[in-house]
């Protein structure tokens, strides 16, 4: 008998048949209460479950007794509660590195765009509003050679502090919970604590994950210390910056912008006061959304599970010790 799997997002076709081959898979629309009561059976019989952005509470577990591992098509895993999996048993599996050079790229997109002010620009284009040559209501500030503060110097960090220095001839100062060798040696980073990098940096760029430590890390005071010229871009997750404080900070101009993928309520209410200012630039959490990369997840989820049940948990697992 295969073993029971729970698929809570859809897989391109080649890749739910490989997920086929290994185990009986059900495929159900999400996590959410009305979902999880109606496939408490199937919940009950799974050993285990692959899908991304739902809550995977200790109540959920309860319901999954079976249950030896969960797949996340992701590399944050912000949405489980790992300690109640270590009790259980149970393994995490993530998707580092496959989306790393990607969500780089978006980051370098947010820097870019909210410097120079492109979104706006380009609306105002489009409203017809070009109709003269250009004067300095239209212009933006410059990028390179600017000091880039990295707050989280991990994969994704390091990859857009490559991008930054090599492509920008930016200064690369960082904050994280330890030296990064390789960031100090490839792009002469600097280290420093969390103080001396609001007051240094031109872009304060946020690549953390979500923990009881990161959340409100970047709040009121933290803003204050920035320079009235900087610019914040949030890629790791909203609730790392406290989004009240952010919004005033940005109205009162105690910092010049913000570029943002990530918020503490997705989707982004549409009354959203951050839409309401031009300083913003708000995209939809597209960090890692492209084709390739999108697909590159997917494959790795489904590889992860597959070993995952089969008692591997060399690559891509967050708690491997509950096997050992
Ligand atoms: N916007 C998007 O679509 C995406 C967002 N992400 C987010 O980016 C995060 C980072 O991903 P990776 O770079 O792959 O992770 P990583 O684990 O390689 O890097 C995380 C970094 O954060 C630092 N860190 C953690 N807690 C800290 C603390 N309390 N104080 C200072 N530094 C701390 C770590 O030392 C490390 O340098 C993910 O956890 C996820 O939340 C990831 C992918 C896509
Ligand atoms: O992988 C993640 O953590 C994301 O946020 C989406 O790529």
């Amino acid at each position: 008998m295969k073993p029971e799997v729970v698929l809570y997002k859809s897989l391109p076709d080649d890749l739910r048949a490989r997920l086929d081959a290994h185990f009986t898979v059900t495929a159900i629309k999400g996590l959410t209460p009305e979902s999880v009561e109606e496939h408490a059976d199937l919940l009950a019989r799974a050993e285990g479950i692959i899908g991304s952005s739902c809550k995977v509470d200790d109540a959920l577990l309860e319901k999954m007794p079976k249950l030896r591992a969960a797949s996340t098509i992701s590399v944050g895993y912000d949405n489980f509660d790992v300690d109640a999996m270590n009790q259980r048993g149970i393994v995490l599996m993530h998707t580092p590195t496959v989306l790393t050079e990607t969500v780089a790229d978006t980051m370098m997109a947010l820097v870019l765009s909210s410097a120079r002010r492109v979104v706006e620009v380009a609306e105002r284009v489009k409203a017809g509003e070009w109709q003269r040559s250009i004067g300095p209501d239209w212009f933006g500030i410059d990028v390179h050679h600017k000091k880039m503060g990295i707050l989280g110097m991990g994969r994704i960090g390091l990859a857009l502090a490559q991008r930054a220095h090599h492509g920008f001839g930016m200064p690369i100062l960082y904050n994280a919970r330890k030296h990064h060798e390789e960031a100090e040696s490839r792009f002469n980073a600097q280290y420093c604590d969390l103080d001396t990098l609001l007051q240094e940096c031109d872009f304060l760029c946020i690549s953390l994950p979500l923990t009881e430590q990161t959340h409100h890390m970047i709040g009121r005071e933290q803003l204050a210390k920035m320079k009235p010229g900087a610019i914040l871009i949030n890629a790791g997750r909203g609730p790392v910056v406290d989004e009240q404080a952010l919004i005033a900070a940005l109205k009162d101009k105690t910092i010049h912008a913000a570029g943002l993928d990530v918020f503490e309520q997705e989707p982004l209410p549409a009354d959203s006061e951050l839409l309401k200012l031009p300083n913003v630039v708000a995209l939809p959490h597209i960090g890692s959304a492209t084709h390739e990369t999108r697909y590159g997840m997917a494959r790795d989820a489904v590889e992860n599970l597959i070993a995952a049940l089969a008692g591997n948990v060399e690559k891509n697992c967050v708690n491997p010790q509950v096997l050992r």
